[in-house]
Order: structure tokens, then sequence, then C-alpha cells
């Protein structure tokens, strides 16, 4: 086996490392965006369904709603351009989580990948969540290997990927997540007023009185039933009502001098023996 020759810098890029070879990362990076250890990555482009709603260079309003249950797609603003030794891997911001804004599909970037990043987010909020072209949307670390990996061969540019994107979304995925969007565009989510309405109809429901009726019913003919079965026994058995009707033991200890000690077996007494004639 031939002996690997390692890197000594190979390891996770500190902050001063990324800013300091920032253009061979990545295009269009920005010192602002480096944090301790990562960098956080902008959003570039936003498609709704398979429509571009909002890019950087457009000069529509860049703000966007994302409705309640809502999925947007995002292309990163920065494209990355990884040497063949060095991979990355992409989080979803805590800020962003803990408003219910879920990116869900942040994972590992291959040696050699040259492009925008993609990502889905999610808004599982109940109101609209606003985002902007710029917004810092994932956060990823660099990773510098030991040795140069074989690099990604699915490199595409950025307008090929956006293509090739709507054109996946308009035929395959788009039927479950339109319909979705179009569902809560139209305001389709069960309200608070949709809850108290349907408690109303349960309450006033003459079915729900019939059902109660019943019930009442039922419970009074049981109690009869165990009445009755006890009175036969009375009258064919006697003796047994006899049994029945003595007073319980006391619990407590009839020989002890405060009633309190452990039961114990009640004593009988011994018999005497009267002494044989001498
Ligand atoms: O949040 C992310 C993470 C990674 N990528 C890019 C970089 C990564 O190198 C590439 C992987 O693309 P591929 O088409 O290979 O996707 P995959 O489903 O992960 O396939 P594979 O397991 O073959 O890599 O996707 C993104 O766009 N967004």
């Amino acid at each position: 086996m031939d002996q690997v020759e390692h890197r000594p810098d190979s390891g996770v890029l500190t902050g001063v490392e990324i800013a300091a070879c920032l253009n061979e990362l990545m295009k269009f990076g920005s010192g602002e965006c480096v944090e301790s250890c990562s960098y956080d990555m902008r959003v570039g482009t936003i498609f709704r369904g398979s429509d571009r709603i909002s890019h950087e260079s457009s000069h529509d309003s860049k703000v966007i709603q994302i409705l309640p249950g809502e999925f947007v797609y995002i292309y990163t603003m920065e494209e990355l351009t990884l040497g063949y030794d060095m991979i990355a891997t992409a989080y979803a911001m805590n800020s962003l989580s803990s408003k219910g804004l879920l990116v869900i599909n942040p994972g590992h970037v291959d040696p050699g990948f040259r492009g925008p990043l993609t990502v889905t987010a999610w808004n599982l909020n109940n109101k609209p969540q606003a985002i902007e072209v710029g917004d810092k949307m994932i956060t990823v670390l660099f990773n510098r290997l030991s040795e140069n990996a074989n690099p990604f061969s699915r490199n595409k540019s950025r307008v090929d990927r956006e293509r090739a994107f709507t054109k996946h979304v308009s035929t395959e995925a788009s039927i479950g997540i339109a319909q979705l969007i179009e569902k809560n565009s139209a305001s389709q989510l069960v309200t608070n007023a949709d809850l108290e309405a349907v408690k109303r109809e349960i309450s006033n429901s003459p079915l729900n009185w019939i059902s109660l009726i019943i019930a009442i019913v039922g419970l009074i003919i049981a109690i009869l039933s165990v009445f009755s079965s006890d009175a036969q026994v009375v009258q064919q058995f006697p003796a047994s009502s006899a049994i029945l009707n003595q007073p319980s033991r006391p619990t407590f200890n009839e020989n002890s001098s405060d009633g309190s000690g452990p039961i114990q077996p009640a004593i009988t007494p011994e018999p005497t023996i009267r002494n044989p004639l001498p």
C-alpha cells in the first residue's frame, strides 16, 4: 500500500482561516458573514413552487412572506468553489429554527463542488415569516482533508440548476407541494373558531342526547339485575344470609391491653388435669 502524505493543516477551518481564503472557497462571499468557525450563507433566489419569486438582481420587492405551512426553495447568493481537498457541511441556523422557520435539508457538500447551495425552508409557525434576499439562511463549516479526494462530478451552472429545478418541480414534485400551498393561501388551516363550531355541533347533536339516555338506562338495568340476583340467593340459601349478616370481626388484638398490638390467634385455655389419688 502506498504511503499517504497527510497535510499538516487538515481539519475544520477557523473564522480567521475562512476569511483568509474566502475567494478560494466561494464567489460573492462577504467578510461580514464569517463567524468563529463557520460562514453564514445568504438568500439569493427564492422559488415558490416552480415560480422564481425573488432574486437579488430583480427590481421587485425582495421581502417574501412565507405562509404558515408553506415551503419555499432557496438558492444561496454565494457560489461555493471547493477544492478537491475541501468538504463543507451546512446546518440550519438556530435563530431561524427558533422562530419556526425550518431549513430542512442542509447537509454535506462534496469536494470539488461548485455553485450555490439549495435548501428548502418550511414555515412551521402559525404566522407568516418574512425572508429577504441577503438574509443569512444556513451556516457552513469547512473541513480541509488530509489529501485530495475524488471530486464531485455533477457540477452545473446556477442557470442550469435553476432551469432543471423548475422543470422537476413543475412536473413531479409540484403536485403535492403546490396543492399544499394552494390550501394554505386559501386559509384552509383549522382556526379556533372552526374548533368551537365543531364542539357546538357535537354538543347540540340529537345523537349525543340519545347515547346519554341509552347509557343511563343501561346503568339502571345493571344495578337492578345485581339486586335481584342477591334476593334469589337469599331465598334459596337462607343460612347464607345469616353468615352474610354476621358483624365483621374486629381487626385489633382483643388480647392486648390497649387493643393496638398485632392480631394474635385466640388462646384456648388448657383443660385442667386433676391429680390422681395418692
Ligand atoms: O444543503 C445542501 C447540501 C448540499 N448541497 C449540494 C452540495 C452537494 O455536494 C450536492 C450533492 O448533490 P447530489 O445531487 O449528489 O445530491 P445527493 O442527493 O446528496 O446525492 P449524493 O448522495 O450522491 O451526493 O448538493 C446543496 O445544494 N444543499
